[in-house]
């Protein structure tokens, strides 16, 4: 076990002491600033991106977590612009996570960055080891989704609901189950039609979310409504959510 390189032999994927005062005392303070900016819910949300870009490694534009959001260290983890996550968000990054661009987590997701020993000597000494997790921009990981240390998930790419994601996944799929494994490619275009929404329910809607996410649009296929958001870039493009 490697106690002197603390978070260098974490991220390097070496088993490593997790009980080392070095860990200890990273996992307080994000403990605190996690419960910090839980507590900010509602307030100034630049009050929230700042406890954000202090707690974590590095953070784009415009990122959300619903309350409660935590995580392990905070500086092991990178998010790209336009990050959502609804409730109840648990990172563990003993090893590094890497979040894309237009990314949605649904409520309960967790990645799990850190395995304890498989030896039982070892485990009860702390020994641990972590490998680093990526999701590809323009993810959408739906509620209670599990990614296990290693996993990368390509772009485009939809985690149904309840997944446990062992291995990584491709580009542009809809994997489901557990262990999660590819249902279909995304390949279908969808044409769809651009309106204001009015109701009581849409206009809620829109004040909540879409100055996270830009515009909703509604499709008629025939027999349903499909409704689906369409975000703004931060140069003023429209990105649809799905294709
Ligand atoms: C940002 C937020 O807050 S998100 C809000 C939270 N919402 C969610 O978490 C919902 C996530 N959505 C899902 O899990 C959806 O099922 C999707 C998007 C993965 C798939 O939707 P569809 O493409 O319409 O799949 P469809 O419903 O046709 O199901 C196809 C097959 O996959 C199975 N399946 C679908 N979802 C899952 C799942 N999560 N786990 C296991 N199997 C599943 C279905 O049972 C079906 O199996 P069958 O062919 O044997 O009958």
């Amino acid at each position: 076990m490697n106690e002197l390189l603390g978070f260098e032999a974490s991220k390097s994927g070496e088993m490593y002491n997790d009980l080392a005062t070095v860990f200890m005392r990273a996992r307080q303070r994000a403990v605190k600033l996690t419960q910090q900016y839980n507590r900010l819910y509602g307030e100034d949300e630049e009050k929230r991106m700042a406890v954000l870009n202090d707690l974590l490694g590095s953070v784009g534009e415009t990122i959300f977590f619903e309350p409660d959001f935590r995580c392990e260290f905070g500086k092991n983890i990178h998010i790209g612009d336009r990050f959502y996550a609804n409730f109840d968000c648990i990172l563990l990054d003993g090893g590094e996570i890497f979040i894309g661009d237009d990314v949605l987590f649904g409520p309960r997701v967790g990645i799990f960055t850190t395995n304890h020993a498989i030896d039982a000597t070892e485990q009860a000494a702390g020994g641990c080891y972590s490998k680093n997790v990526t999701i590809g921009d323009d993810v959408w990981l739906g509620a209670n989704v599990t990614i296990n240390q290693g996993v990368t998930i390509g772009k485009n790419t939809i985690v149904g609901s309840g997944s446990v994601v062992t291995k990584s996944l491709p580009e542009s799929v809809i994997a489901v189950g557990n262990p999660c494994r590819v249902l279909r490619e995304i390949t279908e275009k969808i044409k769809r039609t651009t309106f204001s929404a009015r109701s009581n329910f849409l206009n809620g809607f829109e004040q909540t979310l879409v100055p996270f996410y830009g515009k909703l649009t509604f499709e008629w296929s025939g027999d349903q409504w499909q409704i689906t958001v369409i975000r703004l870039t931060k140069i003023g493009h429209m990105k649809r959510l799905r294709r």
